[in-house]
C-alpha cells in the first residue's frame, strides 16, 4: 500500500466557512493526504466579514504542541509542513524552529511557507516586519514559496512591467533558498483579462498554467491557502512539480467553477470534492 504523507498545516481556522485550515483540510484529507491541523487562530468566520469573534493562539503553544508530538515519538513522521498568514513576526519565528525540528526529526521533510501579505482590497493587510521576517528568514528555510503577485512585488520592491520581468522577480526569490517559487496569481501589463495565470519556477524550468478567468461579485477568501495545500500535498503524494501545479490549477478551478455556480462567496469545498480529487480539467503547463 502507498504510504499515505502528514502534512502538518500551522494555518488559522474559521468555526463558519472557509480559509486558512478551515479552506486547506478537508481538500487535503479528500485528495489522500494525513493533515495535522495547528490551528494559529480559532475565528467565527474569516476577517474579510470586517467582524469576527475568537482568539489568536498564544505564539509559545506552537513549539509546545510540536514538541508534544515529538514526546510520543511521532515527529519523525511528519512529511511536510505548510504555514499560512502570521500574527507575528514571533509567531513566524516559533513556526520556524518547529520546521527546523521537523527536518531534524526526518530530513526529507518539505516546508511550504505561503507568505500572506494581504491583499489591499480585501482589507487584510500585515505588519512590515512580518514582510521582512518572510523574507529575511522563512524564504531560507522554505523548500517552496508561494506568494500572489502582491506579495511578489512586496518582495521586490517594484511592479512588474511584463510576464518576463515577473519570472525575473520569482527567479530572484529562489536565490534566498527555495527550490520553487509558486506565484499563484499573475498580473502584468498587458496580461489576457480572460486568463487567470499562474507561474512555477525552480532553478533549471519555467511553466506558466492559463485557466479562464472567473468573475465574481466578492472575491472568494481561502484560494491562496487552498492552492498552497493541494500544491504541497501532491507533492507529498509523488508527483513531480509540474504535476503537482497542474493538478492543483485543475482542482482550485473546479472549486472556483461550484462555488461560482451556487452563488456563493464561501468556497464550495463539500459540492466539488469529488472533482478536487479528480478534476475533469486539465490545464496544461506551458514551457516559457
Ligand atoms: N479562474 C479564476 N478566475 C478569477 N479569479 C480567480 C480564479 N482563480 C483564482 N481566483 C482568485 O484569485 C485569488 C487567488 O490568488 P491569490 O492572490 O493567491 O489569493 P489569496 O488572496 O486567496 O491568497 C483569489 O482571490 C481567487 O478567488
Ligand atoms: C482567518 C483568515 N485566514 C486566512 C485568510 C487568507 O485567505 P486567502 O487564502 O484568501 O489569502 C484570511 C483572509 O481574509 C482570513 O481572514
Ligand atoms: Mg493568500
Amino acid at each position: 500500500m502507498p504510504h499515505t504523507p502528514n502534512l502538518l498545516s500551522i494555518q488559522s481556522h474559521v468555526v463558519f466557512g472557509h480559509a486558512g485550515n478551515g479552506a486547506a483540510v478537508f481538500p487535503l484529507q479528500r485528495i489522500g493526504v494525513n493533515v495535522w491541523p495547528l490551528n494559529t487562530v480559532q475565528f467565527s468566520n474569516h476577517t474579510q466579514y470586517g467582524q469576527w469573534a475568537g482568539e489568536v493562539l498564544p505564539p509559545e503553544q506552537i513549539p509546545a504542541l510540536i514538541e508534544g508530538i515529538a514526546a510520543i515519538g511521532e515527529l519523525g513522521r511528519c512529511d511536510g509542513v505548510v504555514s499560512g498568514y502570521l500574527g507575528s513576526a514571533a509567531q513566524g519565528r516559533a513556526i520556524l524552529a518547529g520546521v527546523a525540528r521537523i527536518k531534524a526529526a526526518n530530513p526529507r521533510a518539505l516546508y511550504l511557507c505561503d507568505p500572506v501579505m494581504g491583499h489591499p482590497e480585501k482589507g487584510c493587510i500585515v505588519a512590515p516586519e512580518v514582510g521582512e521576517f518572510l523574507l529575511e528568514e522563512a524564504a531560507a528555510l522554505a523548500d517552496f514559496l508561494c506568494p500572489n503577485q502582491l506579495e511578489l512585488d512586496s518582495f521586490a520592491g517594484r511592479r512588474p512591467t511584463s510576464l518576463a520581468d515577473c519570472v525575473e522577480m520569482a527567479e530572484a526569490l529562489l536565490v534566498r533558498g527555495p527550490r520553487a517559487v509558486l506565484v499563484k496569481h499573475l498580473s502584468y501589463p498587458g496580461k489576457d483579462e480572460d486568463c487567470f495565470e499562474m507561474l512555477l519556477v525552480t532553478a533549471g524550468e519555467r511553466w506558466l498554467i492559463r485557466r479562464p478567468y472567473l468573475a465574481f461579485p466578492r472575491q472568494p477568501v481561502g484560494v491562496g491557502d487552498l492552492t498552497s495545500g493541494l500544491f504541497l500535498g501532491r507533492v507529498l503524494l509523488g508527483d513531480d512539480l509540474r504535476a503537482a501545479f497542474e493538478f492543483t490549477s485543475a482542482a482550485v478551478h473546479e472549486v472556483l467553477l461550484e462555488t461560482q455556480a451556487c452563488a456563493s462567496y464561501e468556497l464550495q469545498l463539500v459540492r466539488a470534492q469529488d472533482r478536487i480529487a479528480h478534476p475533469r480539467l486539465k490545464f496544461a503547463a506551458e514551457r516559457l
